[in-house]
Formats: structure tokens, sequence, C-alpha cells
């Protein structure tokens, strides 16, 4: 059974969290640091995003955090290796390989999934691969072993069926609202009945993404949906650590603060200050 399957049969340690990160953002080492940190506190699959110069569903942090990391020489060859290492490294925590439509055309839809899956990655989350044209790359991927993750809008509940009746594992990843990737302060009106729409018409669990930034988001979504997918408010933190992330000595204590931010939105660590 794929990593992603089983991981969400495991019993978690607080909320469910998909975190996403950009691959080489501040660079290489701190990546694979940030792994070993994820895979460690459990959670329940890490998007690794490869860097794109194009990234048109991503808001400004993310899109900052793929100069960044295309700048340092990040490359889809260089997030195989890295998944590889992690792999070597131990790391058990489902791998999903986040990436743009157009490097996977450059690199070759069959010749990509079976370095994907050398490499130790458990699935596949390609934005702008819409449904009509995935049953391709959807094949290949599950004759690999590999699961194509789905995105689901609450614009596509008619869509809902056709998208959710082709999955044989992996989870459904709904967006929260429409427009790209960033923080957000509040989600649309009906989210939770779009939620549980898709999760009465799904066999798969069913993550929501896009916004979750803070505890209190985390603990909504999940009454509504089987995980949370956090990226820029996790890469917002990254970004903010970045000089003491980039030096080997400073690292450990600026991993530290990650740390506590992942405990605080599976919700394993109420902060201080929250006096509640
Ligand atoms: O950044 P947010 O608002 O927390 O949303 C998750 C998102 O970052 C991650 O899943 C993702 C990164 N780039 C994307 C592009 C499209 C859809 C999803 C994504």
């Amino acid at each position: 059974m794929n990593r992603i399957d089983h991981a969400f049969q495991r019993e978690s340690r607080g909320h469910r969290l998909i975190p996403f990160i950009t691959a080489g953002d501040p660079n290489k080492e701190t990546t694979l640091d940030l792994i070993r940190l994820l895979d460690a506190e459990g959670v329940t699959a890490i998007e690794l995003g490869v860097p794109y110069s194009d990234p048109l569903a991503d808001g400004p942090v993310i899109q900052a955090a793929s100069d960044r990391a295309l700048a340092g020489g990040m490359t889809l060859a260089g997030v195989l290796e890295l998944a590889r290492e992690a792999r070597q490294d131990g790391v058990q925590t489902p791998l999903i390989l986040f990436t743009y439509y157009n490097p996977v055309l450059r690199w070759g839809p069959a010749s990509l999934v079976k370095a994907a899956f050398d490499a130790g990655f458990d699935g596949f989350i390609i934005p702008d691969l819409p449904l009509e044209e995935s049953g391709e790359l959807d094949r290949i991927a599950q004759e690999a072993g590999l699961h194509l993750i789905p995105l689901v809008a609450p614009t596509s509940r008619e869509r809902i069926r056709a998208i959710v009746s082709t999955r044989r594992g992996g989870f459904i990843y709904c967006v929260s609202s429409l427009g790209t990737t960033g923080m957000r302060r509040e989600f649309a009106d009906g989210i939770e009945s779009f939620l549980d729409e898709v999760r009465r018409q799904s066999t798969v669990p069913v993550a929501v993404g896009f916004g979750i930034s803070h505890p209190d988001h985390v603990k909504r979504m999940t009454e509504h949906a089987d995980a949370a997918v956090v990226g820029s408010a996790l890469v917002k933190r990254v970004e903010s650590l970045g000089e003491r992330l980039k030096q080997s000595e400073s690292r450990p204590q600026a991993l530290d603060e990650v740390r506590r931010f992942i405990r605080e939105l599976s919700g394993r660590d109420v902060p201080a200050t929250s006096g509640k």
C-alpha cells in the first residue's frame, strides 16, 4: 500500500497537517532538515514544491520562495535528489511532488513518474493540470503505485463526482476559496458544507488548503476534512528565519521555532499566550 494511504490510517498526534515547503528555500540543506523535522513531528504528508518561474496559482509568499530557490540553483532533478536523501535518512512520511505541468512535460511524464517513484515520492499535485487532461498521467502514476492528487474548488460542485469517482487512493485536495495561495483572515461562506459534500461523495480522505495559517483555522477545517494543508504561513515563517536557517550553526535554534509553529497548528502545543 502507498505511504499516503497508510498515513491516513495511522493515528495522528493532534490535527492532521500536510505542510507545503518550497524545495531549496533558503537552501538544500535546510529543506532536508525541514523534511526530517516534519517527519519527526508526524505530519500526514509533505508537499515538496518544485520552484517554478511562472507559478500562476501562487500568491506573493510562495512566488518569492520560488524565486529564492531558483536563484539558489534548485531544479526538478535537485528535488528528486532531496527525496532520495531523505529516504536514505529514514524519513517515512509520504512525500508529494508538487510541480506545475510544464516541468513535467519537459522531463517527460512517464520518465518523471519512474524517477519520482525511484526517489521515494508517493504522489503528485499538479495544480495546472485539469481533470480532462490528467487521464494519461493518472494511469501511469497508478501503474507505478503513485497517486495523482486532484484539486477540487468550491465552484466545481457538479464536477465533484467526476473528480472523486476515479480515485483509488491518496486524497482529494479541496481548495478553500478561489484565487491564489496565501494566508487569509476568513474563508468563503459555505466552505464547511462544500467539504461535507466532497466527503460524502469521496471514498478517499479529503484535505483542505488555501489560507490556513492559524491553529483555529486548522481546528475548524479538520472538523470537516481529514487534514489541513498549510503552505504560505509555513513558507513565510521559513522566510523570516532565512538568514539563521542558512547558517548550519544557527539552524538548529531556528528549526526549533518551526517545530513550535507546527505543534501549535496541530493543536499539540497550545501557545503560552493563548491563556484559553
Ligand atoms: O499557501 P496556502 O494558502 O497555505 O495554501 C496551500 C498551498 O500553499 C499549497 O498546497 C500550494 C502551493 N502552491 C499551490 C498552487 C496551487 C494549489 C496549491 C498550492
